[in-house]
């Protein structure tokens, strides 16, 4: 928690996965509300335009007024009625009575801004550290350039680098691609990231008040009027996105410029829009604006068991690497909150990120590309058929595009079981030796079901479930064409489809069935024989 509001919190504060822990503050604030309500206007000018106090409530929004809010209890939250959730979607049914009574009531009676006595006071009673530059800051309206800024991603400078990219490229991974959408977004204008705080700038506060109700709605177990307040306290600073004028989500988060560390203290995207890329482009927007504006090193926050997800995304770790003398006191425990830190890096490109990625991928790949073709993509060899798939001319394995330029030889030719040694070397030897199989097959009494392609007039289904039928017949033209068959192996792989297909369409007691199975035997017989004698195969 901050030095200025970690006293308005009690240590059960918790976004959404825990309730703030019970208090007596109900009763507390609501015998103090009229007193509080005089003290704010009378002590403060209110900090929006009477257009804003007339309409909504002034003091909801203003972190003067706070204990006015608190003491109008669980239907205090007035703001919400006619709100969108952009501008003022402040459901009612979001509203939950109870966290409004159980928050307790010093955080509500601490609420004032620093430099009032009571605010002293409690700064004392918590021990917390104020940071010296802070009480200087506090209350002072923030220059409006500076403060409403867009936050601006670095640019791509070096536009030749646009042209480099390779058709064959791919220059995008899904982190990527959501970022470059969202930033053709910002480029067209559609979608804006600012840096705002509470400078009493009409658009600036409702940009404010609709992100303090996604607040409340997003993180439904935080008391709302503790929303309100660090969203609307000058100490903290909110980045937003806002598209077509609208606020879809943002952090709110105080800045230690002395410390040089950031707290984050909310973070939500409106329900619809989440899981889009946004709260990883506001992260980015929000690291870039908090290094180059705010001087900042260093993020920590008090993440939602449900959250540290998104957060560990973001780069957040739950190991804590930031000197504790720099943030201790500093920030406040929360009960049911992961502490988490996050260092910004000092030179990373926040908001241009998909480019970086995308210059390292290209680098990535040309190094590749010069260390291998594998880039180049062939033409597909021209492989006409004749019937039975034979082809219309013999391809020769060394003629097959691209094949020796990826590091092809000769000798790597044929990594077969059944490996050339001699006579079947030369395909006149193959095919002399394949049709005398073929013949001993044909000859054989189990032989007829296999003689000829199967008839589908016969056998209406049989093609539905073989789809890669074979025969004696076919196999007999695929050897005399002697441009099939260019190594034995094919000559097998052909046999045994062809008894496997028999055994596939049909149950093992037809007779199909069992002449598959005996003409296999005699073939592996015969091919065993013909090894064994004159034909030498391994
Ligand atoms: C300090 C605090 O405020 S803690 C409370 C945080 N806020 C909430 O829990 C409120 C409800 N949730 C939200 O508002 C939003 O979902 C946020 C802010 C948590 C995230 O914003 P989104 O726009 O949804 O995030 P974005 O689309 O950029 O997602 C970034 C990545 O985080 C993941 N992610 C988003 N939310 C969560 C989550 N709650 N848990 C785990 N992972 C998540 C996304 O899947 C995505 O992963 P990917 O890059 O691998 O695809």
């Amino acid at each position: 928690m901050d030095a200025h509001s970690s006293h308005l919190t009690a240590p059960g504060r918790s976004r959404s996965s825990q309730s703030p822990s019970p208090s007596h503050s109900a009763s507390a604030s609501a015998t103090s509300s009229i007193h509080k309500r005089k003290m704010a206007s009378d002590d403060h000018a209110p900090p929006f335009p009477s257009s804003f106090s007339d309409t909504r409530d002034g003091a909801l929004t203003s972190n003067d007024d706070l204990e006015s809010i608190s003491a109008r209890g669980g239907g205090a939250d007035s703001d919400s009625e006619d709100d969108s959730e952009e501008v003022g979607d402040d459901d009612e049914e979001d509203y939950d009575g109870s966290s409004m009574r159980n928050f307790t009531a010093s955080r509500l009676e601490n609420s004032a801004p620093s430099g009032s006595g009571r605010n002293n006071k409690l700064k004392n009673d918590n021990s917390v550290k104020i940071e010296s530059s802070e009480v200087v800051k506090e209350g002072s309206v923030t220059p409006p350039t500076a403060a409403a800024g867009s936050v601006s991603g670095a640019v791509v400078k070096d536009e030749s680098m646009k042209n480099i990219f390779t058709d064959n490229l791919q220059t995008s991974g899904a982190y990527t691609a959501r970022e470059e959408s969202l930033k053709r977004e910002e480029e067209s204008g559609r979608l804006k990231f600012a840096c705002v705080s509470n400078d009493g700038i009409d658009e600036h506060m409702i940009w404010l008040i609709g992100l303090k109700n996604i607040f409340a709605r997003q993180l439904p177990n935080m008391p709302k009027e503790y929303i309100v307040r660090l969203v609307m306290d000058r100490s903290h600073k909110s980045v937003m996105v806002i598209r077509r004028n609208l606020v879809v989500g943002g952090i709110t988060y105080r800045p230690y410029a002395s410390q040089k560390f950031g707290e984050i203290a909310f973070c939500a995207i409106t329900a619809d829009e989440q899981v889009k890329g946004y709260g990883t482009r506001l992260m980015n927007h929000l690291k870039q604006h908090a290094r180059d504006v705010d001087g900042l090193t260093h993020f920590l926050t008090y993440a939602d068991n449900n959250a540290v997800g998104y957060f560990v995304k973001q780069g957040f770790t739950k190991e804590i690497y930031l000197e504790k003398e720099r943030w201790q006191g500093y920030i406040k425990d929360y009960d049911g909150g992961i502490l988490m830190e996050c260092k910004i890096d000092p030179k990373l490109p926040y908001t241009d990120l998909s480019t970086m990625i995308r210059r390292q991928r290209q680098a990535i790949d040309e190094k590749i590309r010069e260390l291998s073709n594998c880039h180049i993509v062939y033409q597909g060899i021209d492989f006409q058929k004749k019937e039975a798939g034979i082809p219309k001319k013999a391809i020769k394995v060394e003629d097959i595009p691209g094949l020796k330029e990826a590091g092809w030889t000769p000798d790597q030719y044929g990594h077969s079981r059944f490996k050339t040694v001699n006579s079947l070397s030369d395909q006149k030897s193959l095919t002399a030796f394949m049709r005398s199989l073929l013949k001993i097959m044909h000859d054989h009494p189990d032989s007829w079901p296999f003689k000829e392609p199967v008839d589908a007039r016969d056998v209406p289904d049989y093609y539905d479930i073989i789809k890669d039928p074979i025969d004696l017949k076919t196999m007999s033209k695929r050897v005399e064409s002697e441009l099939y068959y260019v190594t034995f192996d094919m000559f097998v792989a052909d046999v045994r489809r062809m008894f496997a297909n028999a055994r596939t369409y049909n149950s093992p007691e037809t007779i199909y069935y069992k002449c598959a199975t005996r003409l296999e035997s005699h073939f592996s017989n015969k091919v065993q024989a013909g090894l064994q004698s004159g034909i030498k195969i391994q």
